[in-house]
């Protein structure tokens, strides 16, 4: 199953620098483990904000809760989830 997925990040003002880069490398490390083997399809920066809007290719809802709340960043990040389902009109056969 397809998920849309937007993540905002909101550190605390007070976090030491050297926690908040640690959770950062943590989380790419993670983030690019996840695009590697599939789970994670797309990974785009929303322009201006710290947030993103990915694609998650899971067996469903359970796995994705799974995935995000294990997440090194995750204790400070706003997520919406949307599921996909493939539209009648698209032509491209990616998975949905
Ligand atoms: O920077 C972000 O939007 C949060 C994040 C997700 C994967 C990653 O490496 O950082």
């Amino acid at each position: 199953m397809l998920f849309h997925v937007e993540m905002t990040v909101e550190l605390p003002h007070d976090l030491p620098a050297g926690v908040a880069d640690r959770l950062k490398a943590t989380e790419k490390a993670r983030a690019e483990e996840l695009q590697r083997n599939g789970k994670w399809r797309h990974l785009w920066r929303v322009a201006g904000r710290y947030a993103n809007v990915s694609i998650f290719d899971v067996r469903g809802p359970g796995e994705l809760h799974e995935i995000l709340s294990g997440l090194p960043l995750f204790p400070f990040m706003k997520i919406e989830v949307k599921a996909l389902c493939r539209h009648g009109s698209a032509i491209a056969d990616d998975g949905a």
